[in-house]
């Protein structure tokens, strides 16, 4: 039995979440609350499996003197084993406007990484592979690591029997994808830069998915942020509308989305168990500021008020 959900965060980060009210551009805005959370794609799913009753663990890069982030993770009973680098990780700004209700990120590109520090989390990623159902592997790639990373870490695992999940945008998932990894979970604006073309309706989402169907991945489940999501198989495909909460903070909600599949994976439910969490887990992440992880509470309350519309392919 191998229950573990790992995950990989390449490019971890402090998000500094800051409130204004009505923000102006070339002005001095007063900052009204703020928060910082331990961030990066990766970290964020593990937050969210754990709040949810799972186990994960975190790999990734962290500088010598990151503890911030192995303080929360272990505040909130996640192992952590990163790979120590020589620089230190990025903050990130999530600047919330109550008054347009707008969310803003301003992301940082990340420490340099060197080629050694690269093959030694390649081989994190191998050893831990074993020992987990799920692997996560999402966010961007910070400088100095080769485009292909995410391609070589899935072919490095693909006898392990873990099934893996890849969120990533531009060359990271373009390489990625050739690796077939079980499930992609592309924002709308990332697919329709993936092949090149706006899509706008289900049927483009289809027709663009299809192919990568074809190159091996199982699913490819595309969020498209107050439209819900959209998530396609060989022969179907899930589509949900938004649930109606209050949306306090879009950052980090298709993180969220990645933690509800990958413990549905976890526990072997169906495609249509997996969509239900995942729309649940999305729908709580917005209620909250920040990037902090969902409440169980607010998830088992909007578990089954998430509607699913099957469309036969
Ligand atoms: N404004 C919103 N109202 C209701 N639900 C939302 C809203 N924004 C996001 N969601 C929910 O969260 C899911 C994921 O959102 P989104 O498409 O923004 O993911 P993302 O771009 O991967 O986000 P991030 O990279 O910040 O984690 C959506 O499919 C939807 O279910
Ligand atoms: O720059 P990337 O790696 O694409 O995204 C990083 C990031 O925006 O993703 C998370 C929200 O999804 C945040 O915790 C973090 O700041």
């Amino acid at each position: 039995m191998k229950p573990l959900i790992v995950t990989v965060t390449a490019n971890p980060a402090l998000d500094r979440t800051i409130i204004v009210k009505d923000f102006k551009i070339g002005k001095i805005n007063r900052v009204i609350r703020s928060r910082v959370d331990a961030g990066g794609k990766g970290i964020n799913v593990a937050k969210n499996v754990k709040a949810l009753g799972g186990d994960a663990a975190c790999l990734g890069f962290l500088g010598g003197d990151d503890d911030f982030i192995v303080k929360y993770l272990e505040a909130l009973g996640i192992a952590a084993d990163f790979t120590v680098i020589q620089n230190s990780i990025r903050v990130n700004i999530k600047l919330i406007d109550e008054n347009s209700s707008t969310f803003t990120d301003i992301n940082e590109l990340g420490p340099e990484v060197n080629f050694r520090e690269a093959r030694a989390l390649i081989e994190k990623i191998k050893y831990w592979a074993l020992r987990a159902r799920v692997l996560v592997l999402a966010g961007s790639l910070p400088p100095g690591i080769e485009r292909d990373f995410y391609r070589e870490a899935i072919l490095s695992v693909r006898d392990s029997g873990a099934k893996v999940i890849l969120d990533a945008e531009n060359d990271a998932l373009k390489y990625g994808i050739e690796a077939a990894p079980y499930l992609i979970k592309p924002n709308i604006h990332e697919l329709s830069g993936l092949v090149g073309k706006k899509l706008k309706t289900p049927e483009d989402i289809i027709a663009a998915a299809l192919p990568l169907i074809e190159r091996g991945v199982e699913v490819v489940s595309v969020s498209m942020g107050p439209r819900g999501s959209l998530t396609v198989t060989r022969d179907r495909a899930y589509s949900v509308p938004p649930l109606d909460v209050e949306v306090r903070s879009t950052a980090g909600a298709g993180d969220a989305m990645v933690a509800g599949f990958a413990l549905a994976l976890e526990n072997g439910l169906d495609i249509r168990q997996a969509v239900k969490m995942a729309s649940a887990a999305a729908a709580c992440a917005v209620t909250r500021e920040g990037t902090q992880p969902v409440d169980v509470k607010v998830f088992s309350s909007l578990i089954d008020k998430v509607r699913i519309t099957e469309i036969h392919i």
